[in-house]
């Protein structure tokens, strides 16, 4: 059953369209990723599912979450503010824009929950420590009395993702959450990513220009070119045998000979074993 359901959506300004006729659904915890060239419409394609669409941009189309009566292109900010946050949830690429710099980070992740009232204060307090253990934050109880400015890149990710999942959303979003990461924290991150969607059964829809990376963390893949959804398909298969002209110049740019015995691309290695 999905979880998630977009159906022609079209993002645009009044003067060009940046998202056009993007059609996909997410299944309860399944792991889509979705790839395509900077500048593709991955980001947007986000951002209008979420509501978090910049000024002077629109969509159309719709959004569906299971669950929520209604499309969610068409709810009022009040009501999409009582979806954002807790029934779906983002982690973005910059965390540090993305944390208030002057909270200490036990109470914002703790406000993420009392914010949607799904814990009191002091429940809330409790369940922050506990989810900055779950994301393997270091001694949770010293690092929630910490300031984002404390911690380190890879770390206020980890605070992000706790966020993220504070009211257990049915889905998680992350575009590039690990772009300005070094490579051996990124793939800590994007192991910890797997696991706890896995864990807690939450849907994600993982954007990212790299192959390697989508290769292991999704099962199913969503090509974006000039806006539009331009292949798709389950993983391995679409990368061992790309049908679609444009997936097989990604492919081609990429690291091709890499593709292991089981169809993972191995472009990032951490110390030459994994
Ligand atoms: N605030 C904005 N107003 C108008 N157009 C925008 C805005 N932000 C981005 N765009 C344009 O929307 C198009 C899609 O951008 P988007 O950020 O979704 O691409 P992307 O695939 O996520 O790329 P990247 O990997 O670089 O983040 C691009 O042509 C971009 O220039």
């Amino acid at each position: 059953m999905s979880v998630l359901s977009v159906a022609e959506l079209t993002v645009s300004t009044a003067h060009r369209a940046l998202v056009r006729g993007v059609s996909f659904e997410v299944a309860r915890g399944e792991r889509v990723g979705l790839i395509g060239e900077s500048g593709s419409g991955k980001t947007m394609t986000a951002a209008a599912v979420m509501g978090l669409l910049p000024e002077g941009v629109r969509a159309t189309g719709s959004v569906r979450l299971s669950g929520v009566d209604g499309d969610l292109l068409r709810l009022r900010e009040r009501e999409l503010a009582r979806v954002r946050g807790r029934r779906m949830a983002m982690v973005f690429q910059e965390p540090m824009t993305a944390l208030n710099p002057a909270m200490r980070v036990g109470r914002q992740v703790a406000e993420a929950m009392t914010l949607h009232r799904t814990r009191t204060r002091r429940a809330a307090k409790a369940a922050a420590v506990e989810l900055l253990d779950q994301v393997r934050l270091p001694d949770p109880e010293i690092t929630a009395r910490a300031y984002p400015h404390e911690l380190s890149g890879g770390q206020r990710q980890r605070v992000l993702l706790a966020m993220a999942l504070a009211n257990d959303p049915e889905v998680l979003i992350c575009d590039e959450p690990t772009t300005a990461l070094d490579v051996t924290v990124q793939a800590k991150l994007l192991k910890l990513i797997r696991a706890v969607t896995e864990e807690r059964g939450t849907a994600l829809l993982f954007i990212t220009h790299d192959l390697a990376v989508v290769a292991d963390m999704c099962e199913r893949v969503l090509v974006m070119h000039g806006g539009r959804v331009v292949d798709a398909g389950p993983l391995p298969g679409l990368f061992t045998s790309p049908r679609h002209p444009y997936t097989q110049g990604l492919l081609a740019a990429s690291d091709l000979e890499k593709l292991d015995e089981h169809g993972k691309l191995r472009t990032i290695t951490w110390n030459g074993d994994d």
